[in-house]
């Protein structure tokens, strides 16, 4: 049996003050580090073990592996980090806070904004210091290929080819993987492995740091999905996350 487990990171400074988040290299709260080292925990007293973890060039996703990695005593093992698992780029609602937004423009379009599968916010002007063209980590990327803002499924497309090219095929080296992203890049991953249909994609909300198992046999079908914790909890840390657009 081949394993992947896929981990949103913990709490964000901008997840506490509810702003819209995508591409802004935020660092983790207190208590996103605790939400993390309890994940790590976790997986570690469930007997996990991981031969290979893949991220993000954001800091929230590469500083929750690193402490996960730090409980499960794997600090060693190879990490690959790619610009395609970062977050679903939030365009010009990148800042705003969430609650904020619902008031001025309703609910309505919000939910609109965070989970329709093919809408996507106003993009970022070219000028704006906020473009990834301007970060240096991102040199190495095509402009044509660096959003300035992204729907859903614009996300998807950008991560499926590494999904499908390096993610997916090393699970034919390695038994389990480990890959922790964000809400949205792993709704994303979550949509291609499980084949949930465009339509119905808007109702799955992912809580941060709770670590989500795809168990796969050994022609890599998937045969199982399932989340490491108590369902009670999880269930409404996802209703709070959805909830996040709501209007105060
Ligand atoms: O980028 C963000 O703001 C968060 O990572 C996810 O936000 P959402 O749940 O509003 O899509």
């Amino acid at each position: 049996m081949k394993r992947i487990v896929l981990l949103r990171h913990g709490q964000s400074t901008w997840n506490k003050e509810n702003r819209f988040t995508g591409w802004t290299d935020v660092d983790l709260t207190q208590e996103g580090v605790a939400e993390a080292v309890r994940a790590g925990e976790l997986l570690r007293d469930e007997g996990f073990t991981f031969g290979k973890a893949y991220t993000s060039y954001l800091k929230r996703a590469v500083k929750t592996l690193d402490c996960v990695l730090d409980k499960l005593d794997e600090a060693w093992i190879p990490v690959e980090k790619s610009w395609r698992l970062n977050e679903k780029h939030y365009g010009m609602l990148q800042g705003l806070n969430k609650s904020e937004t619902a008031e001025k423009y309703g609910e309505e379009q919000v939910h609109v904004w965070r989970r329709s599968y093919d809408v996507a916010p106003d993009p970022l002007p070219e000028d704006d210091p906020r473009n990834p063209r301007f970060d240096v980590r991102y040199a190495c990327v095509p402009d044509a290929e660096l959003p300035r803002t992204e729907s859903l499924e614009q996300t998807i497309a950008r991560i499926l080819p590494y999904w499908h090219c390096v993610v997916f095929p090393s699970l034919m080296r390695y038994d389990s993987l480990l890959v922790v992203a964000h809400g949205n890049s792993l709704r994303g991953v979550i949509k291609h492995l499980k084949g949930i249909p465009d339509d119905r994609i808007a109702a799955l909300n992912l809580p941060t740091a709770v670590p989500y198992v795809f168990e796969f046999d050994d022609a890599l079908r998937l045969v199982r999905d399932y989340y490491l914790g108590d369902p009670e909890e999880i269930r409404r840390r996802a209703e709070a996350v959805a909830r996040q657009g709501s209007a105060r």
